[in-house]
């Protein structure tokens, strides 16, 4: 099975209260109209929301929830960004966050923004690593402080030394604003669009209760599926699927049109918004997904080509060459790192 690829170590993370949550219940409330309401969906607008995933062939049936079609991509998502390549493949590289102050405590997190732990910040630093010979366009993060921690650090790590720069993208006035307009500067920077839509999935009720003792009170099984089933949601929470609305649409929206175009993409997310990607991109079904773990602060690199995603995995080290066999451009790439630095 697909899912038994991802051999990351779960993380242990527990609850706690929602110190945020004063539009909580509307939220909850406009998630669901969204939900009964897939067509209208988008990215775009909301203020909070939940996400979606989607893998390859994700099907329809009273136990498998069909959440997407498969990931090939018609024409009308062509791209309509800024693109000055012409390619039809592009590398996509996802990073789960360091492990937090949270994740220490073994507390559900969920949208509180919670830091990285000296642990974490290490993580993120190997996760550069990693990845420091993969080329990188542009960045997504979410909102909260853990991914866009994890996405800089990691980015000290790489060859190419550019600098990430903070983009505002959510409408037409903010991306002119956010110009930058010397070609200079921006060959030797990266731009970072930050997105709630790339958040954790709200953990409602339970966010900053310690997991263990969740577990010791409402038993194993329930709490399990308030983690890791697909449509349960926790209390007052999001249920992955209700995640996935949110995160799916906007890789569809705004991250899809980038690697058409020939970016090459850099997504630091969530332990949720990033299975509920992975699901997308992969065609896991609502079963599948229930044994997909990502570990904190570990890459795992897409190859995008004609309309599909390849899994490729975790880049072991900037060194394995393997990873730059898979294409010609990130072959040329490493060859004119190796030369310039
Ligand atoms: O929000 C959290 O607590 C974690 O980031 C993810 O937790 P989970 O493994 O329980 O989904």
């Amino acid at each position: 099975m697909a899912a038994e690829v991802y051999r990351h170590a779960i993380g242990t993370f527990q609850s706690h209260s929602y110190a945020n949550n004063v539009n909580h219940k509307q939220r909850l409330r406009n998630n669901f109209v969204r939900l009964v309401n897939k067509d209208s969906v988008s990215s775009r607008g909301a203020r909070y929301s939940s996400c979606s995933n989607r893998r390859s062939v994700i099907r329809s049936s009273a136990s498998q929830t069909s959440v997407a079609d498969p990931v090939s991509l018609s024409p009308s998502r062509t791209p309509t960004t800024d693109t000055n390549k012409k390619s039809n493949e592009a590398a996509l590289i996802l990073i789960r966050h360091g492990e937090s102050l949270w994740n220490e405590k073994n507390l559900f997190t969920g949208c509180v923004d919670v830091p990285l732990s000296k642990k974490g910040i290490d993580e993120a630093i190997e996760a550069g690593k990693r990845i420091s010979s993969i080329p990188v366009d542009v960045i997504f993060t979410s909102a909260l402080i853990r991914a866009q921690m994890t996405a800089m650090l990691a980015m000290t790590q790489h060859r190419r030394k550019k600098v990430p720069i903070i983009i505002h993208n959510e409408s037409e006035q903010a991306r002119q604003w956010s110009q930058v307009f010397s070609e200079d500067t921006k060959k030797q920077s990266i731009p970072v669009i930050a997105s709630w839509q790339l958040n954790e999935r709200m953990y409602g009720e339970l966010q900053g209760l310690n997991k263990q003792e969740t577990a010791d009170r409402y038993g194993k099984e329930q709490v399990h599926e308030w983690r890791r089933s697909y449509d349960t949601p926790p209390p007052n929470g999001e249920s992955l699927e209700m995640c996935a609305e949110r995160a799916v649409a906007y890789f569809r929206d705004q991250i899809e049109p980038q690697l058409l175009s020939g970016k090459n993409v850099m997504i630091a997310a969530h332990g949720n918004s990033l299975r509920s990607i992975i699901m997308y991109l992969d065609k896991l079904t609502s079963q599948e997904v229930i044994s997909l773990e990502l570990s904190t602060g570990i890459p795992m690199l897409y190859i995008f080509k004609e309309g599909r995603f390849i899994r490729r995995g975790s880049p072991i080290g900037p060194q394995e060459a393997g990873v730059y066999a898979y294409t010609k451009r990130l072959a040329l790439y490493r060859q004119k790192l190796d030369e310039m630095f």
